[in-house]
């Protein structure tokens, strides 16, 4: 590695009010590298990239780029001098085509100061094949598209905008293992040509494959550094050690139980050759057969989805599965009645069911966490309690009062369980870190004791140690008798946490399993239309 590094940050400091956010930290990244940010929910990564990618200014420190002294006023001044960054929730231009959106910035800065169609169209396309994107997204609107597919636009804007240092906030964590493997040759080929790769992760199955070096922040400091991507230590570094431990077979286990819950108190969990493990009672065969709470029959959303039919039942994690595209998220919406159905019936315990918005079907018993949680999820003006509580006042009412005792313990019972990190239950929503901010919205729906669980990418940016906490409350909403319909774009957790999964493909239910027939490979091949 050459010895002057292309950014360098010495002594960044930054407060909110009184959370220190990040004191006094040092990072350096070289033309051509890769760098992975870790550490637990709420250490500073992304408060780090965001000094970096002018969103924030320091308040003690200071940036160099390329030997100069560097200090954004803006992500525009970020973006002109070389820093670009595709954030978690992909923030482009949602009215305007993709297009217009790789051109954002860009035009402006040009000599005429505009772009004729024609030859933005050709450099688009040639850039979108070269990321192997279809260029029929050029013409879609920014807002039609998928999140996953949003944020492959970024990256193309990025590389568009012949970024130096690219930032990527979790970017795989809404991809599936095929898609995540294209981002990842994306990287490469962008290391390769000399871009400064930083990029934060909370999966440790991806460790080795994007980064040369880990940077790791405790508690808004630096905690350690190394290029060796052993999981032990990086765990140490992190402070998630008492939490989270490596399994005899690499894998990550709850420090606690090696074995989970569920599986130790004999609820029907097994754990299958191939690391099949299935989890909150296949071998239930009282669950197995019980009367669905769900019945989607031939469910149809023109040009989305096409006559799909399955069932959840109680008791049941079921998981859904499919590529970026292929309606998952899609068909969650729909069932919560944000989506139009075209064709088909829903029946929701034993009867008929009409979805006419996800609050009514709240009201009705089934809870779904959106995928994308900035504009589905969070009440961004209201506190963490009140966004907390949102949902299950009416469990700490009587006649009609609200509780607030009893509001107080939900909130402090639930910041507990799923280790939620913010100063107080009456801080903003707004100021709690991405993961930080998922976990009030899977609390808020836990605490609602629906009959249907709907979860679309449940631990999406949500560090390890909460990950299993989060997993073991799944299962054991699952073993009081809540049926789960799990979206999920992580293999190993849709083969931990699923008794039956359905695969769809393009649209169409193309493959089901139960238990031990549920396996990685037949998954994946489902997943690609090859078993369709
Ligand atoms: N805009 C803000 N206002 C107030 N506090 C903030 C704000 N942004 C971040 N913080 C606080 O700063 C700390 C670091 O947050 P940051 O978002 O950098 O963490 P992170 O490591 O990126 O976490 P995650 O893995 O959950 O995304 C947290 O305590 C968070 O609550």
């Amino acid at each position: 590695m050459q010895s002057t590094p292309l950014l360098t940050a010495r002594g960044l400091t930054k407060r909110f009010g009184a959370t220190k956010a990040l004191t006094d930290v040092d990072f350096d990244i070289h033309a051509g590298e890769r760098v992975a940010i870790m550490g637990e929910n709420g250490a500073g990564k992304s408060t780090l990239m965001k000094l970096i990618a002018g969103v924030y200014t320091p308040d003690a420190g200071s940036l160099t780029l390329g030997g100069d002294a560097y200090a954004p006023a803006t992500p525009t001044d970020a973006i002109r001098a070389g820093v670009s960054t595709v954030y978690q929730e992909p923030s482009g231009f949602s009215h305007l085509t993709v297009l217009e959106n790789l051109f954002m910035g860009r035009q402006t800065t040009r000599a005429l100061g505009w772009l004729d169609k024609k030859s933005m169209g050709r450099e688009a396309g040639e850039l979108l094949a070269r990321l192997q994107l279809p260029t029929r997204l050029l013409k879609r609107r920014m807002g039609d598209l998928s999140l996953a597919d949003q944020q492959q636009v970024l990256i193309a804007r990025a590389v568009a905008n012949e970024a130096r240092v690219l930032i990527l906030d979790e970017p795989t964590s809404i991809l599936t293992d095929t898609e995540s493997e294209r981002l990842f040759q994306l990287v490469d080929q962008l290391s390769a040509a000399g871009t400064a790769v930083c990029y934060i992760t909370h999966r440790f199955d991806e460790l080795e494959r994007v980064a040369d070096r880990f940077v790791v922040l405790r508690d808004g400091q630096n905690s350690g550094e190394t290029d060796d991507p052993d999981r032990e230590g990086l765990l140490r570094m992190m402070g998630s050690v008492s939490s989270v431990t490596v399994g005899a077979d690499g894998g990550l286990v709850a420090a606690e139980d090696a074995v989970p819950s569920a599986i130790a108190e004999g609820e029907g969990g097994t754990e299958g050759e191939g690391g099949v493990l299935t989890g909150s009672g296949v071998a239930d065969a009282a669950a197995a057969t019980s009367a669905p709470v769900l019945v989607v029959d031939a469910l149809s959303s023109e040009g989305i989805f096409r006559d799909i039919s399955f069932a959840v039942r109680p008791g049941q994690i079921t998981g859904l599965y499919g590529l970026v595209g292929a309606g998952r998220s899609e068909l969650a919406l729909a069932i919560c009645g944000e989506l139009p159905i075209d064709a088909g019936t829903i029946a929701f315990q034993g009867k008929p069911y009409r979805p006419h918005s996800s609050r009514t079907a709240l009201e009705q018993g089934i809870a779904y966490l959106p995928e994308d949680r900035k504009t589905q999820g969070i009440f961004p003006h209201l506190s963490v309690g009140d966004n907390l509580s949102a949902a299950a006042l009416r469990g700490v009412s009587r006649a009609g009062f609200v509780s607030t005792a009893g509001e107080r313990d939900l909130v402090a019972t639930w910041m507990d369980r799923l280790s939620i990190k913010a100063e107080t239950p009456a801080s903003p929503i707004t100021s709690l870190s991405g993961g930080n901010q998922q976990k009030v919205l899977l609390a808020r729906l836990m605490a609602t004791n629906p009959q249907l669980l709907i979860l679309d990418e449940p631990t999406r940016g949500i560090d390890v140690g909460t990950k299993r906490e989060i997993h073991r409350r799944i299962r054991e909403l699952a073993a009081t008798g809540i049926a789960v319909l799990l979206i999920s774009s992580e293999m190993a957790e849709l083969l931990e946490l699923s008794d039956t999964v359905h695969v769809l493909h393009e649209g169409r239910l193309t493959w089901s399993a139960v238990g031990s027939e549920i396996t990685e490979t037949a998954i994946l091949r489902a997943a690609t239309g090859a078993a369709a």
